[in-house]
């Protein structure tokens, strides 16, 4: 999930993440979302080289905890795994998931250089 450049410069980011998690999974059963792994991927960060920094990812993947508490409960919201996709490289990797509520990444163009991605790795 993710904004495009557009909606965030509305200030539409976290009105568009909280109606794709409701369109696109609240519908699921705790069992069934138990299942569920999120990547938030800002859209307008894919492949152009422009990375969310560090606060931007920190500040949407806790509300997406947070609607995930409130629709399931505080127990799924800590069990969900959430990604953080977009430009991550070796330089910005560290920062990025030592986020408390980052819990790994989609490496996209980094993980076409072995020593890039290797570098990501090592980074957690
Ligand atoms: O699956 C990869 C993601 O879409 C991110 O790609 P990227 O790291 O090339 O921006």
């Amino acid at each position: 999930m993710g904004e495009s450049l557009e909606q965030r410069e509305q200030d539409l980011t976290f009105q568009v993440i909280e109606t794709q998690l409701k369109e696109g999974l609240f519908h699921l059963s705790n069992e069934e979302f138990a299942q569920v792994v999120i990547a938030y991927e800002p859209v307008w960060a894919i492949g152009t080289g422009k990375t969310a920094t560090s606060a931007q990812a920190q500040e949407v993947h806790a509300f997406i905890r947070e609607q995930i508490a409130r629709h399931y409960d505080a127990q799924a919201a800590l069990d969900t795994t959430l990604l953080y996709g977009g430009s991550a490289n070796p330089s910005n990797a560290r920062e990025l998931f030592s986020q408390a509520d980052v819990d790994g990444g989609l490496i996209g163009g980094a993980s076409l250089k072995s020593r890039d991605f290797t570098d990501i790795v090592k980074s957690f």
